[in-house]
């Protein structure tokens, strides 16, 4: 098939990759011209596991090809898949600007019918309002080709999107159209093991809520953990131990389940606050995901309050070395890390901090710039060399299996903040350096 998409972000350059190499003739378009121009020459505008390669692949291959001009992409292939971003204010309102500017150049370029899916996360209703955008942008200009539109919200996850991508546990393709449907049914059947079950065909509002509750579902399971996490604390029981209790239990399942330093990402936070609104909004107010937001506001404080612990609230003129930025392992993205809110209570406190992240620093060093007192590091062992404490947000794999003698060798007053349960309490007790974990019990009786 030819498909075009609008979007070349984290979701859209994963999708348009994996497509290209299924075999389907895909023309990739962006606003961001620069973003365009890079991929044109094999620069990869982010960092995805296996993305660049495919993206090579593709490129020599033929099948992917990348443009800035909406006008060639409106008027490229079979379906058009819309897979901007869809941003949303601090009260939960989302900005539908590029989704409807994507659906204005569609109908205001289109020269025949098409199939023009909605791929990015967007309230209940945005599917009829794409629908009236293009509408009126081809009946203004007399045209009179047949759009159908369809929502197909995606479900991958940052680090292993092309995993995802290639693998998904489900396709939800929200169409009342028959043309549309059958479009969607040929493209997707390849990807899936069992057609029958994981292709889920539904309307247009009932995929698009679909989207909302498969991320507020998640943000909850890890908010209640993090909650059980702290009670765990206080009872002198493990968390750790408990996860596995309860994930053994096939109704609970063993995913989503590891307390931390809280959730973090584009869309978690982002889709919670979007579906309170819209439900708020109805009369409906969703006082379950109020609490999972509080909860998770409270997580992302939870490093730095086990320091002011540790410190007796001597934070000031401490140096902290920071293993990861990033909001999780195998991305550069920043968005609504937990580390940025870490870094800044730090810095509110008086200490330095020491920094290294495998992909995310670039990123980091744009947000934040050089407002605090912070240096960058190249190596894991870097960020060490004259560091008080260490404190751990992201679990990439390179921060896995350290040296605990060298650590405790190299940090001044030896304790680490393990702010994803990712070391093994005992071991670093036994190395000579004090542990605190989310939830380890240890953590408090100390
Ligand atoms: N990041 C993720 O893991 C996931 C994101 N989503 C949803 O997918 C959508 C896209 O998310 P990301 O890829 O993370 O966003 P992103 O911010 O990484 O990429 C969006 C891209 O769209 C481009 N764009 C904006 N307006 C445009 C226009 N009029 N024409 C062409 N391109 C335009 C931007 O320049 C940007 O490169 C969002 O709705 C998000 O909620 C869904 C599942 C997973
Ligand atoms: O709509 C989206 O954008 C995507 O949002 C999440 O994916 P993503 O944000 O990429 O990453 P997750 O693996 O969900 O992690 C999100 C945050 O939760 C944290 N987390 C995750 C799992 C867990 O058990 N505990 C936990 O604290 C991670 O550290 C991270 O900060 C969903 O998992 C995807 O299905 C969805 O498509």
């Amino acid at each position: 098939m030819k498909l075009a998409i609008f979007g070349a972000g984290y979701v859209g350059l994963s999708f348009a990759a994996c497509m290209a190499e299924a075999g389907h003739e895909v023309l990739c378009a962006d606003a961001d011209a620069a973003r365009i121009e890079g991929l044109q020459q094999g620069r990869m505008p982010l960092h995805e596991p296996g993305l660049e390669a495919l993206v090579a692949a593709g490129l020599s291959a033929g099948k992917l090809r990348f443009t800035a001009d909406e006008r060639a992409a409106s008027l490229h292939g079979d379906v058009l898949f819309i897979v901007v971003n869809t941003p949303a204010d601090a009260q939960g309102d989302v900005d539908l600007r590029h989704v409807m500017a994507v659906a204005r150049s569609i109908g205001q370029h289109r020269d025949r019918d098409a199939v023009v899916v909605c791929k990015s996360t967007a309230p209940v209703g945005t599917a009829e309002q794409v629908e009236a955008v293009l509408r009126a942008a081809l009946s203004q200009r007399g045209a009179a080709h047949r759009v159908a539109v369809a929502v197909n919200p995606e479900f991958l996850r940052e680090g292993s999107a092309v995993r995802d991508c290639r693998q998904p546990d489900r396709v939800v393709i929200g169409a009342t159209d028959p043309a549309a449907i059958d479009l969607l049914t040929r493209l997707y059947e390849p990807f899936v093991r069992d057609p029958a079950k994981q292709l889920l065909v539904m309307d247009w509002r009932s995929a698009e809520l679909t989207k909302y509750a498969a991320n507020a579902m998640l943000a909850t399971r890890i908010s209640f953990m993090n909650e059980m996490a702290r009670v765990a604390e206080h009872a002198g029981a493990d968390i750790e131990m408990v996860r596995r209790g309860i994930g053994s239990d096939r109704r609970i399942g063993p995913d989503f389940l590891q307390a931390g330093a809280g959730y973090g990402g584009s869309c978690l936070a982002k889709d919670v606050r979007a579906l309170r609104h819209a439900a708020d909004r109805e009369g409906q107010p969703l006082r379950l995901l109020a609490a999972v937001e509080a909860a998770n506001h409270e997580q992302k404080g939870r490093l730095f309050e086990l320091m002011t612990h540790h410190f007796e609230g001597r934070i000031a003129n401490k140096t902290i070395a920071l293993w990861g930025l990033a909001f999780k392992p195998d991305t550069d993205d920043m968005r609504d890390a937990p580390s940025l809110v870490l870094l800044e209570r730090l810095w509110a406190a008086g200490a330095h901090v020491q920094v290294h992240d495998p992909a995310a620093m670039p990123n980091a060093r744009a947000i934040v710039g050089e407002r605090g007192d912070v240096r960058w590091c190249d190596t894991p062992e870097d960020a060490l060399q004259g560091a008080d404490v260490l404190a751990l947000v992201t679990e990439w794999p390179v921060f896995r299996r350290p040296d605990l003698a060298r650590i405790a060798s190299t940090l001044k007053a030896p304790a680490i903040f393990d702010g994803r349960n990712l070391y093994d309490a005992a071991e670093v007790e036994a190395a000579g350096i004090a542990y605190y974990g989310i939830g380890r019990g240890r953590s408090v009786r100390r």
